[in-house]
């Protein structure tokens, strides 16, 4: 028992001692100023302090990052809620001068609008507090937008449908109908056909992602004089062809002797020009011909649609020779469209001084005449909203004059129809890539194209390629190629 209590008294004095060493050690924790001298607390607590400071300078250094962060996301204005935010403050401030930095809530919004201002709702019960007469959230919504500047970016409307005091901006989807890619059949796809597909799909893409419905045609020029002399060429060194696939695997070679046939043979060229009128009348053999030579061409382009996930609406020239005939005959009878001197039907456009040749001299129609069938196509049968055609602008006389010629006819309502082109600067891009160039000095069209080094399409042989990436020496932006970046580009190839 003695024992005991003399283990009990002892180990109460060893407590009794652990406890002032602790509040000693608690003191000099609790008095900041003090700096602790080295042994007066138990290295643990030394090894939390550094600790602390440790991750205190941390915390300031990413409270700091994150102010930056902050502050710059808003002066570049990548955030569409912070532009917004933007938007409504100054409106706010506008509609209501006599508040003080008024709270500006913009959301996300589920039902109706993209985002939402929520800000009507406290605006009322403020201005009601601070004595101002009484008024109603919805008055506020729509005092703030009558005050939202306008832009072609949102649509504004107070809400009258979701709880008061919503003032939402919607962005309304639109019925897309954008044209791009549009290479010919029996040439090759060039580089400006390239061009034009990558960016009208990255168009589409971006124009899909915020919300819009989109159709992608593919307006191929399918149905020129070109293939009077094609079917022709095509009757006489395969005349066969009916029974057996021609095996026309360069349709580039194919096209070019019939062009040297047409431009020496009076006789063949008379021929070619019977096979137009027979084609376009759909008589069934030259019909045939041609359905042979139209796919030997898409499965062309198809490996270049393929290997870029493009998918499109393939619908040419060829697709509006009923509705050619059609608007011509309503042109004719209305007396919009006349004969000129050379017997030719044309139309003169308001602010356009050479007019649109609506039917040659032969009877046949032309690209004004398909283009212009097209637009309205689009607008009518499609109720495209948005027309958008992704073009050189090497054709843009021959667009806008189109696009005049459809508002002059009525079938733009400017209220509701927005039309317009991307075009696609030929000259720089030619001097940039000398490739373009190159297929027209040749003569002959390179089915390898380089556009860009990590993006690059493959037909031609990979030495090829490598020859003529070495005898123009330039890189796609103007520069000199650097021999490692060539070198991994052809290989990657
Ligand atoms: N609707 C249009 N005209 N679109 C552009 C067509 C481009 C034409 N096929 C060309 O290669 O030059």
């Amino acid at each position: 028992m003695a024992d005991d209590i003399k283990q009990y008294l002892f180990r109460v004095d060893q407590a009794e001692k652990e406890i002032d060493q602790l509040k000693a050690e608690i003191k000099v924790l609790q008095d900041s100023s003090n700096v602790p001298d080295v042994g007066s607390v138990s290295s643990a607590v030394e090894k939390l302090q550094t600790e602390n400071a440790k991750l205190t300078y941390q915390l300031n250094h990413l409270k700091r990052f994150l102010q930056e962060e902050h502050l710059r996301e808003r002066s570049c204005s990548v955030s569409v809620q912070c532009m917004l935010e933007d938007v409504f403050r100054m409106a706010i401030m506008s509609a209501f001068p006599e508040l003080e930095s008024p709270a500006v809530m913009v959301t996300p919004s589920s039902k109706m609008a993209d985002y939402q201002c929520n800000s009507a709702m406290s605006l009322a019960q403020l201005i009601g507090n601070s004595g101002g007469k009484k008024i109603n959230p919805r008055e506020v919504a729509q005092a703030i937008v009558d005050k939202l500047p306008e832009t072609d970016f949102y649509e504004k409307r107070a809400s009258h449908y979701t709880s008061p005091g919503y003032t939402s901006t919607p962005v309304l989807p639109k019925r897309v109908v954008i044209d791009f890619s549009s290479p010919n059949i029996a040439k090759e796809m060039h580089v400006g056909h390239l061009r034009s597909t990558i960016i009208g799909e990255s168009i589409s893409r971006l124009l899909e992602w915020v919300g819009h419905d989109v159709l992608r045609i593919n307006h191929l020029g399918d149905w020129g004089t070109q293939f009077g002399m094609l079917i022709a060429h095509l009757q006489d060194k395969f005349p066969n062809f009916l029974k057996e696939t021609p095996p026309i695997s360069d349709l580039q070679a194919f096209y070019k002797e019939s062009k040297k046939r047409f431009d020496e043979d009076e006789e063949f060229k008379k021929r070619a020009y019977e096979c137009v009128v027979k084609l376009q009348s759909y008589e069934p053999v030259h019909y045939k011909a041609w359905q042979m030579i139209y796919q030997i061409s898409m499965n062309e382009f198809q490996k270049v649609y393929d290997r870029l996930q493009v998918h499109l609406v393939d619908r040419g020239e060829s697709f509006y020779q009923e509705r050619m005939k059609v608007l011509m005959k309503e042109l004719i009878d209305k007396g919009i469209a006349e004969k000129d001197e050379e017997g030719r039907i044309v139309m003169f456009v308001p602010g356009y001084q050479v007019p649109l040749i609506l039917v040659k001299s032969d009877g046949g129609y032309t690209y004004d005449t398909s283009d212009l069938a097209c637009i309205r196509q689009r607008l009518q049968e499609e109720k495209g909203e948005w027309l958008i055609y992704v073009v050189d602008s090497g054709q843009s006389t021959h667009l806008n004059t189109i696009y005049e010629a459809a508002r002059h006819l009525g079938w733009i309502d400017p209220a509701k129809h927005r039309v317009e082109a991307c075009w696609l600067r030929s000259c720089a891009w030619r001097r940039q890539l000398g490739l373009v160039h190159l297929s027209t000095v040749r003569g002959q069209c390179l089915k390898f194209i380089m556009v860009h080094p990590p993006l690059s399409l493959t037909a031609q042989s990979g030495s090829r390629s490598r020859d003529v990436m070495f005898s123009f020496g330039r890189c796609w932006d103007g520069g000199m190629w650097k021999g490692g970046v060539l070198v991994k580009t052809w290989g990657a190839m």
